[in-house]
């Protein structure tokens, strides 16, 4: 690369006509070094073997649901299920041979029903898991620094509050990969105007839990609304548009969106304080 630069300088200084193409050469030069650069500290590293990690899309919410596998062990978690959704889930699970371990969510959710209680019904043994300030019920709570284990793998809970109070993002250091839940999104974040949202407590939370990983660390967002995927932490950093302003832009920002209230808030928040499993709507009883 610094030959190719050097080649060009090289060339530009001698020899050629007084046009401004050399100019123009060196600067497409620099360009392509500040991508190279760029993707480099972003390529994302290969996972261990028997890692298996499967994004799966919910059209009506734009929720993204991870399975997460040990497939050598055969156990296997679910990230932000949909109710709608568990039997989608459930199915997928059994036909790759899996044991679902647990059902995770990274909130309470307020725009559709979880499917947490859900798949507990159709997989006996799986266990329901929530941050304990989130204030609903599952099986199990997380906190800050926990961890949560199937097979050989692991993920950290890592507390992101900001869009809701118990908000947290699940990262796995040995895949460099974290689930931000609606703490981060792609190119943009959650919004922060219900269930006791902050955006200065969202904005600690993405520079001090989320910025702070290495800048190769695949981001898995719960929610994408423009047809993105996946990201990566450097990505974020230099490209939100939230995100790169300072605190006080960016809180000014936030409580100006003036986003209407999600669809289905008030049959999600009741569902979702008791894991899915009670107050749901006709249609979703089973
Ligand atoms: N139109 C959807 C709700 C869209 C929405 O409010 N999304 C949330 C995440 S789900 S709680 C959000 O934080 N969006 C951020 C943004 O900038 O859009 C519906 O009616 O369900
Ligand atoms: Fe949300």
């Amino acid at each position: 690369m610094i030959q190719c630069l050097l080649s060009t300088v090289f060339r530009g200084r001698c020899g050629y006509p007084s046009d401004n193409k050399p100019f123009l050469r060196f600067s497409n030069h620099l360009e392509s070094m500040k991508g190279i650069h760029i993707l480099r500290s972003i390529m994302p590293k290969p996972f261990s073997e028997n890692f298996l990690l499967r994004q799966l899309f919910d059209r009506e919410s734009c929720t993204y649901t991870y399975l997460l596998a040990d497939v050598k062990a055969c156990e296997a978690i679910l990230i932000d299920p949909v109710i709608e959704l568990a039997e989608r889930d459930a199915n997928l699970v059994k036909d790759l041979g899996l044991n679902l371990k647990y059902a995770i969510n990274t909130h309470m959710h307020a725009d559709h029903i979880t499917g947490t209680g859900k798949l507990k019904k159709l997989i006996p043994g799986c266990q329901s898991i929530i941050s304990k300030a989130a204030g609903a019920k599952a099986d199990i709570y997380v906190e800050n620094k926990d961890e949560i284990k199937f097979g050989n793998f692991k993920l950290e809970v890592r507390s992101t509050p900001g869009h809701t109070n118990g908000c947290v993002s699940y990262v796995d250091h040995d895949q460099a990969v974290v689930f931000t839940g609606d703490t981060l999104l792609i190119r943009g974040c959650g919004r922060t105007d219900f269930q006791e949202g902050s955006p200065e407590r969202l904005y600690n939370s993405v520079y001090q839990q989320i910025f702070s990983l290495p800048d190769h660390y695949t981001v898995y967002p719960a929610h994408d609304y423009k047809g993105f995927t996946a990201s990566t932490v450097g990505e974020e950093k230099r490209y939100n548009p939230r995100l790169t302003k300072g605190k006080d832009e960016f809180t000014t920002i936030m409580n100006n969106l003036n986003l209407p209230y999600p669809k289905k808030i008030d049959e999600s928040l009741p569902a979702n304080k008791v894991c899915g499993l009670q107050d749901l709507p006709d249609h979703l009883k089973f």
